[in-house]
């Protein structure tokens, strides 16, 4: 099978490519964003055109949600826009699409797990760009998974568990942590794992569903179970507050439920706190 990856060099693309080793089935052809731009219809056409191939796996996205507030066009034309040039790309040469998504399309404000079913109301920018990329998608498109997961982390790339092992590095660390959202730490490498699962599984179950790892966190929580399997939590000073001012809003509960994709696509999924020691241990 013949698949075409965008957005290659971010933290999943990175993860998808060490993952893949172990799926000799797939030919996989990666594209970074100087190679493929997913704004340029034309290009996403012509590579479309030339390549024939069976799956599109969308890594490409504008993520960074702070920025997002004050660049609104270039989050909407990444994460909406570019997601229908691919959609329509996809239809017209019969290629099967996996796009990303995430649980900042919703508000957080229900107090138990998001199912897929559960009205969206997105509070921030990067947000909305994103629910409009499903939108889009959905129009376009018959054959495709759109999978929402959250707060993604791995060893590679821009993400919150690095931050904190780069920050703790500085010399009289301290750091104030949000306990103000809670949600559920997911390894972007088991995220990795589940997309190419359901690829050489194909299952023709098409539609949205949820993914993140199993249980649930606040950034704090988060933050502590990072320095305590580093062994770092008496170098560290790690404050819980409720005080980080931030530009964006994000939802104050973005749980998800994965009962459908468990169901339906037969995924085990690990619980959040062990997938990140094993993570740790591997590093
Ligand atoms: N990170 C997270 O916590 C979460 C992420 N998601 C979603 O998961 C997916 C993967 O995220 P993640 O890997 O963490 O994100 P990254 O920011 O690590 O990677 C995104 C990649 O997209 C590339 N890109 C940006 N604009 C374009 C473009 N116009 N054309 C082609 N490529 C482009 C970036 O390249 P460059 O660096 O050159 O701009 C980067 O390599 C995204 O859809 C994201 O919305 C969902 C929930 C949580
Ligand atoms: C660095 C830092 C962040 N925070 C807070 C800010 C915020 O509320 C929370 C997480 O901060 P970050 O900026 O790392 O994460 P954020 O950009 O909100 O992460 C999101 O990214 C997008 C792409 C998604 O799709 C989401 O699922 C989610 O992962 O922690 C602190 O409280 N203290 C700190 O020192």
């Amino acid at each position: 099978m013949k698949i075409l990856i965008t957005g290659a060099n971010g933290q999943l693309g990175q993860c998808i490519k060490k993952q893949s080793t172990a799926f000799s089935s797939l030919e996989m052809h990666y594209f970074s964003s100087v190679q493929l731009d997913i704004t340029k219809a034309e290009d996403v056409n012509k590579v479309f055109a030339q390549g024939n191939y069976d799956w599109c796996i969308n890594c490409a996205a504008y993520t960074n949600v702070e920025k997002a507030e004050s660049d609104k066009e270039k989050a909407f034309s990444v994460n909406a826009e570019a997601a229908k040039h691919l959609a329509q790309a996809c239809s017209k040469n019969k290629v099967k699409l996996i796009h990303i998504s995430t649980d900042y399309v919703f508000n957080g404000k229900k107090d138990s797990t998001y199912t897929e079913e559960d009205e969206v109301n997105p509070i921030n920018v990067y947000g909305a760009s994103k629910l409009k990329g499903e939108q889009y998608i959905q129009q376009e498109l018959k054959e495709f998974f759109i999978l929402r997961t959250s707060w993604l982390y791995s060893e590679f790339g821009h993400n919150f568990f690095n931050t904190m092992l780069r920050k703790s590095t500085e010399k009289d660390c301290v750091l104030k942590i949000t306990t103000e959202q809670k949600g559920t730490p997911t390894n972007a490498n088991d995220l990795a794992l589940a997309v190419l699962q359901i690829i050489t599984n194909n299952n023709s179950a098409y539609g949205i569903y949820h993914y993140s790892n199993e249980g649930k966190a606040t950034w704090y929580d988060f933050a502590k179970a990072i320095f305590n399997n580093a062994d770092k939590l008496n170098q560290v000073d790690l404050i819980a507050s409720n005080e980080y001012k931030t530009i964006a809003e994000r939802p104050v509960n973005s749980v998800l439920a994965k009962e459908k994709i468990k169901n339906k696509l037969g995924l085990k999924i690990a619980e959040w706190d062990k997938s990140l020691s094993d993570l740790q241990k591997s590093l």
